[in-house]
């Protein structure tokens, strides 16, 4: 056979096998090749086999991985890409214990950055976004979701989500689109939030039409979109044919995540307080649970989710940065997986689930993304690291080494040693 690249001499391969999403216990029972040799033509992983068998194919393009871990390109199924301004100033106010959500009510937080998102041109979001991609991409991430919800106006919830499909089309990284119009109220709205959600579900028909998004997600928190507010708009948006998502649980234990699975929700997201009967009917249902250890940690919580109890009561679950300018301010999706191991205590295989397959299966891409069997999309990282244990266990910095996207090298930090 003749490939376009193969990649000889690896260490420990994860072909992260199992058809997802992956729940429970499976997420603990993780595929390990050693001494493997990955081949790729046209894009795609066409052959996988013992390095020791390397003679039955040949390339155009050889890399020695030296003996390193090798595993599918990370999945993150969970940020704020586009956005403008920044928000450093606001981090004396934590450091005062000034809690996220009266920073909000005050008119800063979501809101800061829904003014400088207004304020911002379409270019200048455009190349902000490609920036970050740029960012996610060194740091292994190859296929991502991104929310618009800076906008909470028409005009500029079309302009963040016209910036996705831009960036989309300009970065290797694929993209996945989601309308978070329902992200806070706006101040024009203050009084009037079904107001508000009404004329961010007037926007569903043009948004679908003009393939701007695959799903609508809702913030279901106090002060932001009620249960039975955020359980109308997203009916409206299932009817619309959309997937649907929900910031879940995160500050107040609402029943979001009970919502979420009532709603049949593709994921529900942060579940940093959901409460027992939640888990339960997380475990029971095909909702994935996408945690957002890294916000906890950034807010400076005591509580994070219970993702632990999540999985031991048979939940699919995911961890994600949750990338944004305030709650999150982090593309290094590496470091989540360690704040995951120390604060969520998740093994290193329910991890390794986590980033690939499950959050995939996350954003509507289980079927391309997070695995590296046959015929998959060659989305392919070389780490400067043993084995797999070692991502999590030394953190903070970024372990990649070769970053491949459908058979491209997108990264490669130096010669592999
Ligand atoms: N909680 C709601 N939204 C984001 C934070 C956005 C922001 O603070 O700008 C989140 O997922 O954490
Ligand atoms: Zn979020």
């Amino acid at each position: 056979m003749q490939l376009d690249l193969i990649i000889t001499n690896i260490g420990q391969l994860l072909p992260m096998d199992k058809e997802g999403p992956v729940k429970g216990s499976n997420m603990n029972d993780l595929t390990v090749w050693e001494n493997a040799a990955l081949g790729i033509k046209d894009g795609k992983v066409v052959w996988i086999g013992s390095n020791d068998e390397i003679n039955q194919v040949e390339s155009d393009q050889m890399i020695d991985a030296n003996g390193k871990l090798v595993t599918p390109g990370l999945v993150e199924p969970h940020t704020h890409l586009v956005f403008g301004g920044s928000r450093e100033k606001e981090m004396a106010l934590k450091q005062q214990g000034v809690p996220y959500l009266e920073i909000l009510k005050q008119g800063g937080g979501i809101l800061s950055t829904v003014q400088a998102t207004r304020e911002a041109s379409y270019e200048d979001l455009v190349e902000k976004a490609l920036f970050h991609l740029d960012r996610m991409a060194m740091h292994g991430i190859t296929t991502v979701e991104a929310k618009s919800g800076y906008g909470l106006d028409r005009e500029t919830e079309l302009k963040q989500l016209q910036a996705v499909k831009e960036a989309n089309a300009n970065h290797p990284l694929d993209v996945v689109s989601t309308f978070l119009g329902a992200h806070a109220v706006p101040s024009e709205y203050k009084h009037d939030p079904e107001a508000f959600l009404d004329r961010m579900a007037d926007m569903f028909a043009e948004i679908k039409a003009e393939n701007l998004a695959e799903f609508v997600d809702i913030f279901t928190e106090t002060g932001v979109f009620t249960v039975e507010q955020s359980r109308r708009y997203l009916q409206k948006a299932k009817d619309h044919g959309f997937g649907v998502k929900i910031h879940a649980d995160e500050i107040d234990p609402l029943g979001g995540t009970e919502l979420a699975v009532e709603m049949g929700a593709i994921s529900g997201d942060h579940l940093a307080v959901t409460s027992d009967e939640g888990i339960k009917q997380l475990a029971d249902s095909n909702t994935i649970g996408v945690i957002l250890p890294g916000t906890s940690f950034y807010l400076g919580k005591e509580e994070y989710a219970r993702a632990r109890e999540m999985i031991n009561a048979g939940a699919a679950i995911s961890i994600s940065t949750d990338f944004n300018p305030g709650s999150c301010v982090t593309e290094n999706l590496q470091l989540i997986m360690s704040i995951a191991a120390l604060k969520l205590k998740l093994s290193p295989e329910e991890i390794w689930h986590a980033v690939t397959v499950n959050a995939a299966h996350a954003i509507g891409r289980g079927s391309e993304a997070g695995s590296l069997t046959i015929g998959r999309k060659a989305d392919v990282v070389i780490w400067d690291a043993p084995n797999y244990l070692y991502i999590p266990y030394h953190y903070g910095v970024n372990h990649t080494n070769t970053v491949i996207k459908n058979g491209e090298i997108l990264y490669q930090r130096q010669e592999i040693r």
